[in-house]
């Protein structure tokens, strides 16, 4: 399958998300046997298991006495590889498929066994490959449940590493250091980094075991295949529903095995290798500032002093439901990188993760519905006509109770009508009477929106006349420099957008701007918004110069009217192509191609007012933007 560029322009509105129980990062520890028998016969282990969940290590200030620790689960050095990952790591996969993140990471000393507990051998499988198969066996099982007839799932994988301070894509090895961004609900987020459609686990293999081969890996004394990055997999489960109104719910597995802290008198590192080792050490140093900082409750969080942090901000003190393996050695060689770890996993327990459900709404399928509505309201005399050329079975209720006034419906109530008849024909005689009782309802209330809809019109006509008259009554006192290009535009009632369309030159900042004033009296149904004619008498003098001096002009618009304009600007900022977005006013191609690039790297925007965090979009510009926009929406 063709690789992808991860980009979140595929991500239609986020929905409010909704938090679970803040949860702590659940912290086991794994004691990796004796790999020379030598060692263990001359030498007996600094630490030792003392229960499931307990272990102590020699006190080095006194060698009489030992120190103990308690965490989530400790691994003896018998422990197999299936043990650790039902234990520790498969107790949070569940999480992915409701839409919330989870992230499972080994941390220790250089050759402590870190990659051995995530990736294993072919004997031995560590975690990435039990996870991903445990993926796959989920989203099967949930596919096949009656419940899951709506929704679909797809999974999808990216893999890098991060060396020497570069975030690198392993899946397509490119000499290219990834950025790192994160959305407005610190997700984080890496525009640029492949992201493969995976089916099955073969297929996983098929890319993961390649990809492995591209990791930086290189001899040192302590071991002969250490790890010289951070490497980060990060499997993508998205749950998408097929119909109305296509939620969406995404949740990342993370699976990260980190590089070894290391001490270089011992490593014997020089060179490169003591470059890496430089880059190793000041992560993992930021990591230990960061667990600190958020243990001490302090509002500044150092996680952008490394790549490293930067990436695991999900995962610690973010909203991941994290799970963290401390990888420690017996020899007594690793004492003090022992004791350095247990410390750090000691204090890893404390940090608290607030984890969400990342719920977005289909961009793309809610853009086909919406070309569909469009179609279908310049059809709904059509349709009318079709539902009284029922066949005869179809209108044996009651036609009189079931044909709607179409000539006044909005699709959307026509639609709901439709929607009703239909599930009538099929619905048992007292649920029938129940569904009929609804349809009499909605047509009571289409009733008294007509009646309304008539009112305003009438007002709308006479506010026309009114103003016409006034104009009349005005016009000896008009200065007579006024510009030409100002009474052209107030006296032919064309919308803003129409004169920008017609005109070839640039139209000045003004005009860009709708003047509702001059404009709204020819809108029978952008009048129906104005709150009271005598507002309107007295706005006109504020405006006798084309100057627009329209203040509170949201509070003079019906809300709910206003509500649902500002609606469709948010998801055409959300779903819009370039072209799209160039239609709105005060949008030109920069400003759409800064609103695109936003969204990819930011995620939806929550609210309009978001605009405002665009470079070059000032709280002045939103305002005109917001005025014209609502107002021309409404025109339409
Ligand atoms: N639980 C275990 N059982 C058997 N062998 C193990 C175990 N853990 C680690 N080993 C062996 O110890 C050696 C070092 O382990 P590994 O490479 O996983 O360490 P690491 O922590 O990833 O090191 P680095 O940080 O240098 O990459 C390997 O040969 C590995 O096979």
């Amino acid at each position: 399958m063709a690789p992808k560029r991860v980009s979140l322009a595929e991500a239609g509105p986020v929905k409010k998300p909704s938090h679970s129980a803040p949860t702590r990062v659940r912290v086991s520890v794994r004691l990796r046997p004796y790999i020379s028998r030598e060692d263990e016969g001359k030498e007996g282990p600094c630490v030792r298991g003392t229960g499931d969940r307990s272990l102590e290590i020699l006190n080095w200030r006194n060698s009489m006495e030992t120190m103990s620790y308690q965490f989530d689960a400790f691994y003896g050095e018998r422990s197999s590889q299936q043990e650790v990952y039902t234990g520790s790591v498969k107790p949070v996969l569940s999480h992915l498929l409701s839409g919330q993140n989870a992230s499972v990471f080994a941390y220790g000393p250089t050759g402590a066994g870190k990659t051995h507990t995530m990736l294993g051998g072919a004997e031995e499988p560590g975690v990435i490959p039990r996870a991903v198969r445990d993926v796959f066996q989920m989203v099967r099982e949930q596919s096949s449940l009656p419940a899951s007839q709506d929704w679909e799932h797809s999974v999808s994988m990216s893999y890098l590493e991060i060396y020497n301070e570069k975030v690198l894509d392993l899946l397509e090895p490119r000499d290219l250091d990834l950025p790192i961004r994160e959305d407005k609900d610190k997700n984080i987020l890496i525009p640029g980094l492949t992201q493969r459609a995976i089916g099955s686990f073969s297929e996983f293999e098929s890319h993961f075991l390649p990809a492995s081969q591209n990791r930086t890996v290189a001899s040192t004394k302590l071991n002969t295949r250490s790890s010289r990055s951070h490497t980060v997999l990060v499997i993508r489960v998205v749950k998408s529903q097929r119909s109305h109104p296509f939620r969406q719910l995404t949740g990342k597995l993370y699976l990260i095995d980190l590089a070894g802290s290391e001490d270089n008198r011992r490593t014997g590192n020089q060179g490169i290798r003591l470059k890496e080792s430089g880059a190793i050490n000041s992560s993992l140093f930021v990591l230990s500032k960061v667990v600190d900082s958020l243990n001490q409750g302090l509002a500044r969080v150092p996680y952008r002093d490394s790549k490293l942090t930067r990436l695991l901000q999900d995962s610690l003190g973010g909203s991941a439901h994290s799970v963290m393996i401390t990888n420690i050695a017996p020899e007594q060689k690793y004492y003090f990188d022992t004791l350095t770890a247990l410390n750090f996993a000691a204090k890893s327990k404390q940090v608290v993760n607030k984890p969400f459900t990342r719920e977005t709404l289909q961009a793309a399928a809610l853009k086909r519905q919406r070309e569909e509505s469009a179609q279908s309201e310049n059809a709904p005399k059509k349709r009318a006509k079709e539902s009284h050329d029922r066949p005869a079975q179809m209108t044996d209720v009651s036609p009189t109770a079931l044909s709607p006034p179409v000539e006044v419906c909005d699709p959307s109530v026509l639609e709901r009508l439709l929607t009703l008849e239909k599930l009538m024909m099929g619905t048992p005689e007292k649920e029938r009477l129940n569904l009929l009782r609804t349809v009499q309802e909605s047509r009571q209330e289409i009733k008294k929106l007509k009646e309304k809809q008539k009112e305003l019109e009438e007002q709308a006509l006479a506010a026309q006349s009114l103003l016409a008259e006034s104009r009349k009554a005005a016009a000896p006192s008009l200065p007579s420099a006024s510009s030409p290009s100002d009474e052209t535009l107030f006296m032919n009632h064309k919308h803003p957008s129409l004169l920008r369309k017609t005109s070839t030159a640039k139209p000045k900042k003004q005009q860009a701007i709708v003047s509702p004033l001059l404009v709204l009296p020819v809108q029978p149904l952008t009048h129906a918004i104005v709150s009271c004619k005598a507002e309107q008498t007295k706005m006109k003098s504020h405006v006798p110069e084309g100057k627009e001096n329209w203040e509170n002009w949201e509070t003079r618009l019906d809300s709910s009217v206003l509500q649902k304009s500002r609606d469709r600007i948010l998801s055409l900022l959300n779903t819009g192509s370039l072209k799209e977005l160039k239609g709105l006013q005060r949008i030109g191609d920069k400003k759409a191609k800064l609103i695109i690039g936003w969204r990819e790297i930011n995620g939806a925007f929550t609210q309009v007012e978001d605009l405002q965090k665009i470079e070059g979009i000032s709280a002045k510009l939103l305002t005109s933007f917001l005025k014209a926009n609502i107002l021309s929406t409404i025109a339409h």
